[in-house]
């Protein structure tokens, strides 16, 4: 279990994270939505260890982790964080690029290991290609077999869905359920594309200028009666699919 209580990052007089808490449980996904600048991907990185809060704490399975001490690798251990642009090694086999980070270990554990990721995320039958030589869609679950390869606690993924095509999307979306579910890891992942979180997520945090309004099932977000902010991003999201719906009388 994955619990932030009262995080807040402030740039200069800019508050760009304002006192934001969240819980999620292990197997399960929430989705952080917003605008571009809404803070989603400082809380992300602020959650990976990457960046310092100024308050705040963070608890794995109950347990307190420092966030605060002056660390040379700043990652914290138990918590990865797949990035927007995937960071594989160009010059490496996508089984490779899975492998490297499983050097600790014995020979027999890694076959064994990188086998059984490869199967899990969809890409064993690519395992030889070089990242230039997949879609994207691949390069993602290549990267989430390598951010998994060593039983994270928790999962964080940046705008997991904005480089692919639909057919991927989709195709990733099925594959990120079925790979939290599983490995039973607790995942968050930041998007502006509130239709992605409502297919993929388990709860939705809607955040603007660095506040999170409401958290809340999928349902209970698409059906809100009372924030005028919130029912205008459902709107936007739902409008085309209303719009095309409306156009032919379906
Ligand atoms: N190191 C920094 N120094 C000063 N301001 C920063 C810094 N990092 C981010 N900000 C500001 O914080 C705000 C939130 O940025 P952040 O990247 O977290 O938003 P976001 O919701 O992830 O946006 P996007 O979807 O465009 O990536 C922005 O106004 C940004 O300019």
């Amino acid at each position: 279990m994955l619990k932030l209580e009262n995080i807040t990052k402030t740039y200069q007089d800019k508050t760009v994270v304002d006192n934001l808490s969240i819980e999620v449980q292990a197997g399960e996904i929430l989705a952080i939505v917003g605008e571009s600048g809404s803070g989603k991907t400082t809380f992300l990185n602020i959650i990976s260890g990457n960046i310092t809060p100024d308050t705040g704490k963070l608890y794995l399975n109950n347990q307190l982790i420092d966030l605060y001490f002056n660390r040379l690798i700043k990652d914290l251990p138990n918590i990865k964080l797949v990035p927007q642009d995937y960071r594989l090694k160009p010059d490496y086999k996508i089984w490779e690029n899975i492998d490297l980070v499983l050097t600790a270990y014995t020979q027999e554990y890694r076959q064994k290991r990188v086998k059984e990721l490869m199967e899990l995320c969809g890409i064993y039958e690519i395992r030889d290609k070089k990242p230039r030589e997949v879609s994207g869609g691949e390069k993602q679950r290549a990267a989430i077999a390598r951010a998994i390869a060593e039983e994270p606690l928790a999962l964080l993924m940046d705008e997991p869905f904005s480089n692919l095509d639909s057919i991927n999307r989709t195709h990733l979306r099925t594959k990120m359920v079925e790979i939290v579910r599983k490995e039973k890891i607790a995942c968050v992942l930041v998007t502006h594309d509130l239709l992605d979180a409502f297919l993929v997520a388990d709860k939705i945090g809607i955040m603007q200028k660095g506040k999170l309004l409401k958290i809340d099932t999928p349902q209970n977000i698409f059906a809100e009666k009372e924030n005028e902010y919130i029912k205008f991003f459902v709107e936007s999201a739902t409008e085309t699919v209303r719009n095309f719906t409306s156009r032919y009388k379906l």
